[in-house]
């Protein structure tokens, strides 16, 4: 699938049944789920409620007990180099190499991923993160908040068409997360691709997300416009409905 054909596949992400178990604990409980193109689709809960261990999945770090995973139509489980090739992804706990500038990091991660025309793809990226003044930089000497974006930069290199982002904007100080989540949401609405975004922080959700996935103990409870969602389940605010999936789950089940 090339091209045009490829484009018109509306779910850069597709997730059916998706399952980890490790020994007795569940960590991920048959979820199902996709990510539309242009579309930021945020997914939510409690800590332990299973949001790594399913971008790991997705990202092919990790094996499905069960269950299917497709990116822009192609299955992770039987063609996982095309699949992964139009995936890319940012986190805190993923650091780039320290020991290299920000320039080199770029350059390294753009020959693993097989940019064309690369020289000029980290200068374009240079200049859209505002990363010219560390070009020649070791990463391990930024601030973490400059890290955040040498790591963004990374994660577009390849013009991802499915980019994975796991609590982006933890480490950054206001301004910085808000001129960051604009850039995303640019990558969203005027590329070709979709985000799956992991947060704790609820106002970025509701400002940066088209929809939210609010699971706990390794279940989809709910789904929706996180400007409405709240609304409809009788909360005024995602942090009070996310503070009930936390507290009372089986009370939301039956709503
Ligand atoms: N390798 C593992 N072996 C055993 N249990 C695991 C393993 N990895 C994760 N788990 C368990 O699976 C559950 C889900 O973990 P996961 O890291 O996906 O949660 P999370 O939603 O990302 O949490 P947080 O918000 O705290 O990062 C947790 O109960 C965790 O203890």
């Amino acid at each position: 699938m090339e091209g045009a054909v490829v484009e018109s596949i509306s779910k850069v992400l597709s997730v059916q049944g998706l399952r980890k178990q490790y020994g007795a604990t569940v960590a991920v409980d048959g979820i199902s789920f996709d990510v539309g193109r242009k579309e930021i689709v945020g997914l939510l809960g409690p800590n332990g409620a299973g949001k790594t261990t399913t971008i790991n999945m997705v990202l092919g770090v990790l094996e499905p007990s069960s269950g299917s995973i497709h990116i822009e139509g192609v299955d992770l489980a039987k063609r996982r180099a095309q699949a992964l090739e139009r995936t890319n992804f940012a986190a805190v706990y993923a650091p780039l190499p320290g020991n290299l500038t920000v320039r080199q990091n770029l350059r390294v991660f753009g020959l693993i991923y097989g940019v064309k025309e690369l020289s000029k793809r980290i200068e374009e990226l240079i200049a859209q993160f505002d990363l010219e003044r560390f070009r020649d930089v070791k990463c391990g000497v930024l601030s973490s908040g400059e890290q955040t974006r040498v790591a963004l930069a990374k994660a577009m290199l390849n013009r991802p068409r499915l980019l994975l982002l796991d609590e982006p904007t933890a480490s950054l100080d206001p301004s910085t997360a808000r001129d960051l989540r604009a850039r995303i949401r640019e990558f969203a609405t005027q590329g070709t691709g979709g985000v799956l975004w992991t947060s704790h922080n609820m106002y970025e959700v509701e400002e940066v997300c088209d929809r939210v996935l609010i699971v706990s103990h390794g279940k989809i409870l709910l789904e929706g416009d996180p400007r409405t969602l709240p609304g409809e389940h009788g909360k005024a605010t995602l942090e009070e409905l996310f503070i009930t999936v936390e507290r009372e789950p089986l009370a939301l089940e039956r709503v």
